[in-house]
C-alpha cells in the first residue's frame, strides 16, 4: 500500500536534480552514485533505465529507495508500471517523470493518484502552452531543455539557449521548471535569471569521478542565492577597520548580505577615537523599523551601543520582532585604543539585551566588567568568568583571549555547564588588530545564519554555534595574518577582510570536516574495493575456505569490537547517544554468536596478526570519547560502502547471498548515518588537538580495515 507519509512536501525541491541514467552508470554503481549525490546535496533523483527490463529496473529503483529512505525525492522515468510496483512493495519512491510521448499527463495522473509526483518534459512552445493549460494538480513540475546540445540526447531538437529557456519558462505559467541539457554549476545564475527552480544534470554527476563533490558544487552554486540577510546594529568607524564598516566587510566575506543600522558615529582612526556623536535614539528606531517592515532578517550582530537609551531601543525592537533572528552581541565597552564606547552607567541596561542574545562575545576586560570582577590574568580564570556569565544570563559566551600574553590566541565557546568548544591559533605578531572583535562577531552571526538555513537533523543549537564559532575563528585568523599587507594609518591598523575572496576561498562549510576525513581515506577505500577477496566475494567465485578464514576472524573482531562499542556508550554523556552505542554493541555480539553458530559452534580461533593489530589500535583509542568514536567509524562507514557494492551483486542462489544482504541492508545504512552524525557532533565540539587525534584515529582504523580484508 502506498503510504501517504511518503508524499513529499509540495512544491518539490528541484534545486539539484539528478537524472541517474542507467546507460551512463553501471547497475553495480547506481546505489552508490545516487547515495553520494544525495549526500552532496542532490534534492531530487530520477532513475532513467530505458534499456532495462521491468524486473531489473524495479530491482534498482527499490534498492535506491531503500538506501535514500526519503532523503531526496525519488522518481522513475517513463515506466509507470515500475513505479507502481515499487510503491506497492513499500519503497520510498515518490512519482514519475514522463516525456511528451508517454501517454499523456492526465492519463498518467489517473493511474498514479493525487499524492504522487508527476514531472513532464517540455521544450517546444506548443508543449509548454499545453502543460500550462492542464488543470492544477495534474503536473507538478516541468523539465525544460535542452538548454545546450548534449551527447546523452543526440537526437534532440535545436537547443534553447538562455533566452529560449526564459521564453519557455514564461509560457509554463506557474509550473516550476527545472533546466536541463548541458548545464553545470556555472549556470546557476543564468538558470535562475531565466526563472528556473533548479538545474538537472546527467553526466555532470553520473560520470563524475567524485559524484558527491559534483553534486555539492551544483547545490552550492544554486544556494548562493539563499544568502542570509545579516544586520549590524553598531557604531560607525570612518577609518573602516571597526564598527559597521568592519561588520559589513566581514558579513560579505563570510557569505552574507550585510545591512547596517547606525547607533552612533565616532571620529576615529587607527590611533584612537577623538569624538562620539549619538544621534537621537528615535532615529535609530526609525532605521530598525524600516528594516523589519520590509526585510527578512536572519541574524543580527550588535556592537557599539553608546548609552542606556540606545540599548533599550535595540532590546525592545528585538523583543517585538515577529520571528526572532539569531543574535550575537559584542558587548563593546572600551576600544582597543582604550577609549570608552559605552557610558559607565549603561551596564545594567545591558542585562536586558544580553537576555535576548544567543551568544555574547566579550574580550577579557568586558568579561571582567560583566561579572564585576578583576580582569582575568589567565585563560582558566577567563573561562571561569565566562561560565559564570553564561549561567547568569542563560546565553553562550564566546570568550576571547586576544589580549592575553602567550604564544597562542585561544577562544572558547562556554555555556553554563562549562566549555562547549575551544579553538586555539598561534598568536600573530602584529599591531594590526583594530576591529578584530567587531569582525569576529559579525562573521559568527553570518556563518551561523548560513549554516542554520541548512540544519543537521536533530543537532542541538549549541553544536551549530560551536561549529560556526570554529569557522569564524579560522576566518578571523586568516584576516589578521593578512593585515600587515595593507597600509592603513599609523596606529593599530585594520584586518584584511577581503583576504579569503582574493585567495578564491569559498567561505568554509560545516561538513568540511568529515568530508576531509573521507578524502584522506579514498585511496584506502579504493584499495578495498579492488581487493581480490572483496571482488571474488561479490562475484561468488570466492574459495569457501578463504571465506571461512575471513568469517572466523570477523568473529574474533566482533567479540572485542562489541566491548569497544559499549565503552563508547559509557564515555558518552548524551542518553540518545549512549543508547545508540549500546544497541550497536549488542548487535555486534549477536552477529558474532550467529556467525559462531553458523560455523558449527566449534572452537573460537585466535586473532590473526591483522585482527590483533586493529583491535589494539581501537583499544588504544578508547580513553577519550571523541577519539574512540572516530576510531570506530570506519567499521561502519567503509563496511557499509563496501557492503552496498557487494549487495548490488547479490542475486538468488548467490553462494554468499545471506552474508551480502546484511551489509547492504537499510538498517546498517541507518546505523552508519547515525554513527557519522555522532562523530560529526563530537568533531564540532572538539578542540584543535582533539580534532587532530580524531582524524588520525579514523585514518588509522581505515588502514586496519584494509589490512583486515586483505588478510583473507
Ligand atoms: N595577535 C593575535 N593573533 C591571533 N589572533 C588574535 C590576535 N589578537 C586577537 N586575535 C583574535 O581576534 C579575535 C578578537 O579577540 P580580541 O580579544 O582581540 O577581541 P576584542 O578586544 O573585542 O577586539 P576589538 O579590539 O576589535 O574590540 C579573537 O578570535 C582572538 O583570538
Ligand atoms: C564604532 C566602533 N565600534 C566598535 C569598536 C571596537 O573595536 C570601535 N573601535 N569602534
Ligand atoms: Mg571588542
Amino acid at each position: 500500500m502506498f503510504d501517504t507519509a511518503l508524499k513529499p512536501v509540495h512544491p518539490i525541491d528541484l534545486r539539484t536534480y539528478l537524472v541517474a541514467d542507467m546507460a551512463t552508470i553501471g547497475a553495480g554503481d547506481v546505489v552508490r552514485i545516487i547515495d553520494e549525490a544525495v549526500a552532496g546535496g542532490a534534492t531530487t533523483v530520477q532513475i532513467r533505465g530505458k534499456q532495462l527490463g521491468d524486473a531489473e529496473l524495479l530491482r534498482i529503483v527499490t534498492a535506491v529507495a531503500d538506501r535514500l529512505d526519503g532523503r531526496a525525492t525519488l522518481l522513475v522515468n517513463d515506466r509507470v508500471d515500475v513505479y507502481l510496483a515499487a510503491r506497492e512493495a513499500g519503497a520510498a519512491v515518490h512519482g514519475v517523470h514522463i516525456g511528451q510521448s508517454d501517454g499523456g499527463a492526465e492519463a498518467v495522473r489517473e493511474r498514479i493518484g493525487v499524492h504522487a509526483v508527476l514531472g513532464l518534459s517540455a521544450a517546444a512552445p506548443e508543449h509548454l502552452a499545453e502543460a500550462a493549460a492542464l488543470p492544477p494538480g495534474v503536473v507538478d513540475y516541468l523539465g525544460v531543455g535542452a538548454v545546450r546540445a548534449t551527447p546523452t540526447k543526440p537526437d534532440a531538437p535545436e537547443p534553447l539557449g538562455w533566452d529560449g529557456l526564459a521564453h519557455a519558462i514564461a509560457l509554463a505559467g506557474d509550473l516550476p521548471c527545472v533546466a536541463i541539457g548541458g548545464v553545470g554549476p556555472g549556470d546557476a545564475r543564468d538558470a535562475r535569471a531565466a526563472g528556473a527552480a533548479g538545474l538537472a544534470v546527467v553526466r555532470a554527476i553520473c560520470a563524475a569521478a567524485d559524484p558527491r563533490a559534483a553534486a555539492r558544487a551544483l547545490r552550492e552554486e544554486w544556494d548562493r542565492g539563499r544568502t542570509p540577510n545579516v544586520l549590524s546594529i553598531a557604531g560607525s568607524d570612518p577609518s573602516g577597520g571597526a564598527g559597521i564598516q568592519a561588520d559589513l566587510k566581514s558579513i560579505q566575506a563570510t557569505g552574507g548580505y550585510g545591512m547596517a543600522a547606525v547607533t552612533a558615529l565616532t571620529a576615529q582612526n587607527t590611533r584612537g577615537v577623538t569624538g562620539v556623536h549619538v544621534p537621537p535614539v528615535a532615529f535609530l528606531r526609525d532605521q530598525l523599523e524600516a528594516l523589519s517592515e520590509d526585510v527578512r532578517i536572519d541574524a543580527v550582530k550588535i556592537g557599539m551601543l553608546a548609552n542606556a537609551s540606545v540599548i533599550e531601543a535595540v532590546a525592545s525592537w528585538i523583543a517585538g520582532l515577529a520571528s526572532r533572528p539569531a543574535v550575537v552581541l559584542d558587548p563593546v565597552m572600551i576600544a582597543t585604543s582604550g577609549d570608552r564606547l559605552l557610558d559607565a552607567d549603561a551596564s545594567r541596561a545591558l542585562d536586558a539585551l544580553i537576555a535576548l542574545a544567543d551568544v555574547i562575545t566579550p574580550n577579557l576586560s568586558e568579561l571582567a566588567a560583566l561579572v564585576s570582577g578583576e580582569v582575568a590574568g589567565s585563560w582558566e580564570a577567563a573561562l571561569e568568568q565566562a561560565r559564570t556569565l553564561a549561567a547568569r544570563h542563560g546565553v553562550l559566551v564566546l570568550a576571547k583571549g586576544g589580549h592575553l600574553e602567550g604564544d597562542t590566541a585561544p577562544d572558547a565557546l562556554v555555556s553554563a555547564a562549562g566549555v562547549v568548544a575551544s579553538f586555539e591559533s598561534p598568536r600573530i605578531d602584529t599591531a594590526n588588530t583594530h576591529g578584530t572583535g567587531c569582525s569576529l562577531s559579525s562573521a559568527l552571526a553570518t556563518i551561523y545564519a548560513r549554516e542554520a538555513a541548512d540544519p543537521v537533523a536533530g543537532e542541538p543549537d549549541t553544536d551549530a554555534w560551536a561549529w560556526s564559532a570554529r569557522l569564524a575563528h579560522e576566518w578571523i585568523h586568516g584576516a589578521i595574518l593578512a593585515a600587515d599587507g595593507l597600509d592603513v594609518g599609523q596606529g593599530n591598523g585594520p584586518l584584511d577582510h577581503s583576504y579569503s575572496a582574493r585567495a578564491g576561498l569559498v567561505a568554509p562549510r560545516r561538513d568540511a570536516e568529515l568530508d576531509a576525513w573521507w578524502g584522506d581515506i579514498v585511496p584506502i577505500v579504493d584499495g578495498i574495493h579492488g581487493d581480490d577477496f572483496v571482488k571474488s566475494l561479490g562475484e561468488g567465485t570466492l574459495d569457501a575456505a578463504r571465506f571461512e578464514t575471513y568469517i572466523a576472524q570477523d568473529s574474533v573482531y566482533l567479540f572485542a569490537y562489541s566491548e569497544l562499542l559499549a565503552r563508547a556508550g559509557e564515555l558518552s554523556t548524551d542518553p540518545a547517544e549512549k543508547a545508540f552505542w549500546r544497541a550497536s554493541a549488542e548487535a555486534a555480539i549477536a552477529t558474532e554468536m550467529e556467525l559462531h553458530r553458523s560455523r558449527g559452534a566449534g572452537e573460537r580461533v585466535p586473532a590473526s596478526r591483522e585482527t590483533a593489530r586493529y583491535l589494539a589500535h581501537l583499544d588504544r583509542s578508547s580513553g577519550e570519547h571523541a577519539v574512540l568514536v572516530a576510531a570506530l567509524l570506519p567499521c561502519f562507514w567503509i563496511y557499509e560502502q563496501v557492503g552496498l557494492t557487494l549487495a548490488a551483486k547479490n542475486h538468488d542462489g548467490h553462494p554468499f547471498g545471506d552474508w551480502l544482504s546484511t551489509y547492504g541492508s537499510p538498517e546498517f545504512t541507518e546505523s552508519t548515518q547515525q554513527a557519522i552524525a555522532l562523530v560529526q557532533r563530537a568533531a564540532r565540539r572538539a578542540d584543535d588537538a582533539t580534532l587532530a587525534r580524531m582524524r588520525q584515529a579514523f585514518v588509522l582504523s581505515s588502514r586496519h580495515e584494509r589490512a583486515f580484508f586483505a588478510q583473507a
